[in-house]
């Protein structure tokens, strides 16, 4: 496991926010689009404000940025829940980016079956018109069970090895939309952030699982084509 380790999430959100600018830039150098899939839950929030402030703000090619998400709630944009509606609150209200490159996970007029569908298709054309065959880059993170994206530890969802969009749910049975293994491990790099105190005992079974052959964790199941990066903070980390 490539692992980096920051004093805190302060820390390690401005950590990110360099590394997903650096990357944007080289991106745009060698083909003239980024494609970045984001994370939902908490732990990305400030992250994403750092992302709408100088030096990022200006520094970040949000004029080839093209953005996806790698999992959704089954909620209105403007849920508190939506991982979209909270990065458009946090960031994209904030930047100059036009709508078009902008890629939220339909979760009105549709149910998540066909929402599944229409996701996928919309990945797939956006491919298809920007000559590209994954994400440069999908920002990920892990709760305390293991899960990825929405990818829970023993559901159906985690087995999916043909379809890049499946729904399903958390184990409280909220409904939920997301990217799968196929998808997700096609991405060029993957950067993981994982803070806080009741990550630290799952982090170290997932670095443990990563070495085994059959895995039991979700978050450990996901490796990038070029890169595999985990910014932590010292109270996730069992140094
Ligand atoms: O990758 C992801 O990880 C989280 C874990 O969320 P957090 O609130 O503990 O940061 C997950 O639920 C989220 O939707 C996802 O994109």
């Amino acid at each position: 496991m490539e692992i980096e380790v920051y004093e805190n999430v302060a820390a390690v959100s401005e950590a990110a926010a360099q590394y997903i600018c650096r990357t944007a830039q080289e991106a745009v150098r060698e083909k003239g689009h980024f494609l970045l899939a984001l994370a939902g839950g908490r732990t990305p929030n400030l992250l994403y404000r750092r992302l709408a402030e100088q030096p990022y703000c200006s520094k970040m090619p949000w004029q080839q940025t093209f953005v996806f998400w790698g999992d959704e709630r089954f909620v209105p944009p403007l849920h508190i829940d939506s991982n979209y509606g909270t990065a458009w609150l946090q960031l994209f209200r904030k930047i100059n980016i036009s709508s078009e490159h902008i890629y939220p996970i339909p979760t009105i007029f549709t149910n998540p079956d066909n929402s599944a569908i229409l996701y996928e298709q919309m990945i797939r054309r956006a491919f298809t018109s920007l000559s590209a065959k994954q994400f440069d880059l999908t920002l990920l993170g892990m709760g305390d069970d293991g899960h990825t994206a929405s990818l829970f530890p023993g559901r159906e969802a985690v087995a999916e090895r043909v379809r890049w969009v499946v729904p399903t749910e958390n184990p409280a049975g909220q409904q939920r939309l997301s990217l799968t293994l196929p998808i997700l491990n096609e991405s060029k790099q993957i950067l993981f952030l994982v803070t806080g105190v009741e990550k630290k005992a799952m982090l170290q079974k997932v670095a443990n699982d990563q070495r085994q052959e059959i895995k039991q964790y979700p978050a450990a199941m996901i490796k990038g084509r070029a890169r595999t990066l985990w910014m932590v903070d010292s109270a996730a980390y069992e140094s």
